[in-house]
């Protein structure tokens, strides 16, 4: 039996909703999870104990939500060893994306990982972070994002990739269950 907390910080709802779903895959074996949303000043709560702790951001301009960035800056790992993954909301997922695809591929090859994760790693060992791929409504943007979006060659809608998330999630409970 493990504890975990599924912590979330989210502009318009879409990383809530792929962070419920891990939640929901990761307690379907029976393990007690937590959703928690993060807001600047709650940062990430007691992890005392807790075996697991999975958090996830929007990408706003290419990095993780000023919530999310507090919540690692006061991180401090609570006891030895605390099982850590990360996943991101994008425009473009490891597997899908409301972007064509040509820009796609390539925003893929050349996006590195938002820079809370890298801060993440300094204090905890990150099993896995995935960039999952979220959804866009065009009243989301300001005006100069729109104009952006539209140039490169952006469709408003839904790109999130359930299967994706379930198959991520299926990998956490693994390493939980698997031989450490
Ligand atoms: C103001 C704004 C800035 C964004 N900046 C980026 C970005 O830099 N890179 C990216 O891939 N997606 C970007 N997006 C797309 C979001 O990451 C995507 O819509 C995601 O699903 C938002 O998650 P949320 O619904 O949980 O807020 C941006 C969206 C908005 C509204």
């Amino acid at each position: 039996m493990t504890n975990t907390v599924v912590a979330y910080a989210t502009a318009h709802g879409t990383t809530q909703s792929i962070a419920q779903r891990i939640a929901e895959i990761v307690g379907g074996k029976g393990d007690d999870v937590e959703l928690r949303a993060l807001d600047e000043r709650s940062g990430l709560g007691d992890l005392a104990e807790v075996d697991c702790l999975i958090i996830g951001s929007a990408i706003h301009n290419g990095q993780w939500l000023p919530a999310a960035e507090a919540a690692v800056r006061a991180f401090q790992q609570p006891h030895d060893p605390l099982v850590v993954w990360a996943f991101s909301v994008s425009s473009v997922g490891a597997t899908s994306s409301f972007l064509v695809w040509p820009v796609a591929r390539a925003l893929r090859h050349v996006t590195s990982e938002p820079r809370a994760v890298t801060e993440l790693r300094t204090q905890a060992d990150v099993g896995s972070h995935r960039f999952f791929a979220g959804a866009i409504a065009p009243g989301d943007w300001p005006r100069t994002g729109r104009i952006l979006f539209r140039l490169m060659g952006g469709r408003y809608g839904d790109a999130r990739d359930w299967d994706d998330v379930d198959e991520w999630a299926g990998r956490i409970i693994s390493s939980l269950t698997g031989p450490r």
